[in-house]
């Protein structure tokens, strides 16, 4: 199996960091290196900041929402609401590093009922993944066994499993084939129960909300709503629900499959994984639970989370852009509606900007004297106006898992497993192959 990370390295050694190829009759250009990807995407952000129509992907989202809805005042305004939303969480009593915590607990009595052996985490991240948005959005968490919530996870893995596969493809390449019945329509249907699912949630806010008091993400939204009135207002019932879908989606396998990467690199390097927890346990020292803003006394444990983002590699070719404007690139010119993809992988792991591009190490993002420092190329997030909108969600959430997880637990490496398999499976987040955890209680908690 081709391995993407060599595939875009090999790309890029023999094409160049900017070259064009063909989605059936589409031309698209692919950006590579952190030169070409920082002019695109941070010095000429307006002209790359569209968002690509006409693939199976933005025709089920209709454009509509944030991730696949153009350059525009109705991305602008839902972007802003989106995040100023976030930020403030904080909505009604509960503050977003408390929500998170909530869901830590959840995820240690997991870990708990299995010390001693080993599990696959793959389900128990992405549940909790899934989870703290829900709590963002939705105002609660769900049970891991709750059957409302496996069907919605289900539903939405099997729209994955349809946008990433050869049907999409098809769809993308020969348009002469949508309207026909083919599979590719199944994704429509699941995207229509999915909805149906956020317009409930909408419903039932509707009825219980007390206007001016958020509870969560939806009862700001109306409040918004009311405030703004319906005069011209890119604000509506049918934009929320495409909102919240986006949310959703964008938050979970992302951060799970960074877990889940952290995990197996941690197992495989126990030296590393004893330097975090004592680094740990000397800032926390009998304090029961970490905050976000110890993170600033583990520069170790920073550089550690880092590098686990960085060889997770999730998003690897980010969402595809489109020029909003005739514009250049690096000497090339560039038309109005040209597909572009920023190869963020290239980046991850690009010669001449990391100590060791290919390898798992913290030293990456530490200089002489120990402390943490982030390289310019670091951009699993991407650049520019459409970086991601979760990015200080997902960090919060990844500095609080992993810290509480590496202070109670300790991970080995399952013998019986054989050797530790570190290949990636290409997915809309790409992800390690399914592994076991060896799960053991540290006796000091
Ligand atoms: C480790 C976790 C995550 C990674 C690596 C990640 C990465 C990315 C990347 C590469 C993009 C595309 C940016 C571009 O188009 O240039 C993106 C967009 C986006 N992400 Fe994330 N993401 C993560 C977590 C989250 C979370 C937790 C949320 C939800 C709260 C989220 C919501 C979004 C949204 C809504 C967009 C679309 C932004 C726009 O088009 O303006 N992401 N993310």
């Amino acid at each position: 199996m081709i391995q993407y990370n060599n595939f875009s390295q090999e790309l890029k050694r023999r094409y160049g960091n900017v070259f064009s190829l063909y989605i059936g009759s589409r031309p698209v250009v692919v950006l590579n290196g952190l030169e070409a990807v920082r002019e695109a995407l941070v010095t000429r952000t307006a002209e790359f900041s569209g968002r690509p129509n006409h693939l199976m992907i933005s025709d089920i989202t209709e454009g509509k929402g944030v991730i696949m809805a153009d350059f525009g005042s109705s991305w602008r305004d839902h972007r802003r609401f989106a995040l100023t939303t976030l930020r403030n969480f904080g909505l009604g009593k509960r503050s977003m590093e408390e929500r998170i915590l909530e869901e830590v607990s959840h995820i240690c009595s997991e870990l708990e009922r299995n010390a001693g052996s080993s599990m696959d985490p793959q389900h128990l991240f992405h549940l909790a993944a899934s989870n703290i948005i829900c709590s963002v959005i939705y105002g609660e968490r769900f049970e891991y066994d709750n059957p409302v919530f496996l069907t919605l996870i289900s539903r939405i893995q099997d729209l994955t499993k349809i946008a990433i596969g050869p049907w999409a493809m098809l769809y993308d390449i020969i348009p002469a084939l949508r309207a026909l019945p083919l599979p590719f329509k199944k994704a429509f249907h699941i995207y229509d129960e999915i909805k149906e699912h956020a317009q409930k949630a909408v419903t039932s806010h509707k009825s219980s909300r007390v206007p001016g008091e958020p509870r969560d993400l939806i009862d700001c939204y109306l409040d918004q709503i009311d405030m703004i009135g319906d005069g011209g207002s890119t604000f509506n019932d049918v934009q929320m629900v495409f909102l919240l879908i986006d949310l959703f989606v964008a938050g979970t396998d992302t951060t799970s499959n960074t877990l889940r990467c952290a995990m197996l690199h941690l197992m495989t390097n126990q030296h590393i994984q004893e330097r975090c927890h004592r680094e740990i346990e000397d800032v926390l020292e009998g304090r029961s639970y970490a905050l976000f803003e110890d993170r600033h006394a583990m520069p170790y444990v920073q550089a550690m989370i880092h590098e686990s983002q960085r060889m997770a590699d999730t998003v690897p070719l980010s969402v595809f852009h489109k020029t909003s404007c005739n514009t250049q690139l690096q000497g090339y010119q560039l038309p109005q509606g040209t597909m572009v993809i920023p190869n963020l992988s290239s980046v991850l792991h690009e010669e001449g900007q990391w100590k060791f591009p290919q390898e798992f190490n913290p030293d990456n993002f530490l200089n002489e004297d120990g402390e943490f420092v982030k390289p310019e190329a670091f951009l699993p997030f991407s650049a520019g106006s459409r970086v991601c909108l979760g990015e200080g969600l997902a960090r919060t959430e990844l500095f609080l898992i992993l810290v509480t997880l590496l202070r109670r637990f300790q991970f080995v490496w399952p013998e019986q497993e054989g050797a530790p398999n570190f290949r990636k499976v290409f997915g809309l987040a790409q992800a390690q192959k399914p592994y076991c955890l060896g799960v053991r209680l540290r006796s000091s908690q």
